[in-house]
């Protein structure tokens, strides 16, 4: 099967643990298919390049952006405007209800009351029934508006939220799905995600669309990243003792537990806590404390190993002898001298670079932007030792068969939703095969999806790259193909 695509943007760069090669760096206002590169002479480690592929279809998250970014601006221009014929004062924290006024069918329940909560500071609201009091709350949080006066806070973007008098407790939920229900726009997200996984899994025979799903699920796997949805699980677990529920509670109803007033009221922490008030509700119970994320980092150890065995590789290079294996190593392999240059430091940089690229998953989106930097601050300090300062003129050094532990790969438009999806592509091993006679490079990543045996294989992009100057290299791509298994 060949997928042919349109290529806007092929970045190749090609260095390495091993053995200095050159880096190929993008001139970056280019977004054609011939671009021009220029070797940084001071390059070690391994990667492979960046990929974008024409795509027709807009953007619909920047639809939405841009639909809420017009939205929020209205918004604040009529509140802007609002407030100065009023005359509102600013303040300093908290928020301030100032000159409200509110009637229903012409019935004054406020009349020019004005009151404020400064940072820190816990206020009683006391009141004979029907005075007004969780009108007053409504119109903070926005729930109404009010008919004069205005109200004022400390920092536009604060957030605010009050628990009702009455809870809302599903008697048919569990204990641990009345807690999921805090996260309802992470529980949406993955019920759909759900759904449109089941749908792509029955449609492999029809590729158009099989195609429109996976873009439906990319868009929805972007969203689920950037709620945090892998974390909604965890939190709940966490928050179970934190609220007073053993874990064999997670599965009884709630209903168990609506006699007592503090558990009931600590099911709906969740709630409060899930929507980040700043600063805390007026009349809510202190805020649980917050769920970080726990950043485990693997210490492993590295050691060296040898840089040759033979590995075949269906291309047009085939068949082709791995030469030269990016490995974790306890320095440089190649030159005595290179060794001798600071072992001691390149052994150091070289297995904390290896540490830090150790349980990288290599997703369809690239490495995690976190991860990202730390990997390539971690290079870029590598780097600074690369004991080959002018790689034009070693390209001996740069020819061969590369195994990649590291790539920057990033893949964008119909190729991705060709491969698509994060959750059932995972990328395996990255092979650079560069032809110095030929000046040919050729990237062949090997990738397998669980559940669609259609969509295992490789995806093999190759191009030509032509010396342009004494530090520079012209990279034009060829083609590329998807090859399944
Ligand atoms: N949406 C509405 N439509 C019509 N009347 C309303 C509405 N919301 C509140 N009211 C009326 O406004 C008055 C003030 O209600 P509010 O709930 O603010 O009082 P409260 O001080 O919080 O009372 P309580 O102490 O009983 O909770 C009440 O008479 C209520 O019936």
């Amino acid at each position: 099967m060949v997928l042919s695509t349109k290529l806007h943007r092929f970045d190749l760069r090609s260095t390495f643990f091993t053995s200095p090669c050159p880096s190929f760096t993008p001139n970056s206002s280019s977004l054609v298919s011939r671009k021009t590169f220029k070797f940084k002479p001071t390059k070690i480690t391994a990667q492979v390049f960046t990929l974008s592929v024409e795509t027709s279809v807009k953007d619909p998250e920047s639809d939405i952006e841009s639909l809420i970014s017009s939205n929020t601006e209205e918004i604040n221009r009529k509140r802007s405007s609002k407030q100065s014929i009023t005359g509102a004062s600013g303040i300093s924290s908290g928020v301030k209800l100032e000159n409200i006024s509110k009637s229903y069918k012409g019935v004054t329940v406020s009349k020019d009351v004005s009151w404020e909560v400064k940072k820190g500071e816990k206020v009683g609201l006391v009141g004979v029934n029907a005075a007004g009091k969780t009108t007053g709350l409504r119109i903070i949080t926005g729930q109404e508006e009010p008919d004069s006066g205005n109200v004022i806070k400390a920092k536009s973007n604060m957030k605010n939220a009050f628990l009702n008098q009455e809870f809302e407790v599903s008697m048919s939920r569990t204990v641990r799905e009345e807690l999921m229900s805090a996260f309802k726009e992470e529980m949406e997200i993955s019920d759909r995600l759900e759904r449109v996984q089941k749908t792509i899994e029955g449609a492999t025979e029809d590729l158009e669309l099989m195609g429109r799903l996976l873009d439906g699920f990319d868009l929805l796997q972007r969203r689920a990243q950037a709620v945090d949805l892998d974390e909604v699980d965890a939190k709940v677990s966490k928050l179970m003792p934190e609220l007073g529920f053993s874990p064999e509670d997670s599965d009884s109803s709630g209903f168990h537990f609506l006699s007592t007033t503090r558990r009931k009221q600590n099911l709906f922490a969740p709630t409060i806590s899930n929507k980040l008030i700043h600063p805390p509700p007026l009349h809510a119970p202190p805020l649980l404390p917050s769920i970080s994320r726990i950043d485990g980092k693997m210490k492993a150890c590295c050691r060296a190993i040898s840089t040759t065995y033979p590995m075949s590789i269906t291309s047009r290079f085939n068949p082709c002898f791995i030469t030269k294996v990016a490995e974790p190593n306890a320095g440089l392999i190649g030159d005595e001298d290179d060794v001798l240059q600071d072992p001691n430091t390149l052994s150091h940089l070289k297995t904390e670079l290896l540490q830090q690229l150790k349980g990288i998953n290599r997703g369809i989106f690239g490495v995690p932007s976190s991860k990202k930097s730390d990997v390539e601050a971690m290079v870029k300090l590598l780097e600074s030792h690369n004991p080959t300062p002018d790689p034009i003129l070693n390209l001996e050094k740069v020819g061969g068969c590369w195994k990649l532990l590291y790539s920057t790969i990033t893949i964008l438009g119909s190729k991705r939703t060709k491969l698509g999806l994060r959750d059932f592509i995972t990328l395996g091993e990255f092979f650079q095969i560069i032809d110095i006679e030929k000046s040919k490079a050729v990237n062949v990543i090997k990738f397998n999806a669980r559940g669609l045996k259609l969509l295992n294989g490789k995806l093999t992009i190759e191009a030509s790259f032509k010396i342009a100057s004494k530090s520079r290299v012209d990279v034009s791509y060829d083609n590329s193909t998807i090859t399944p298994d």
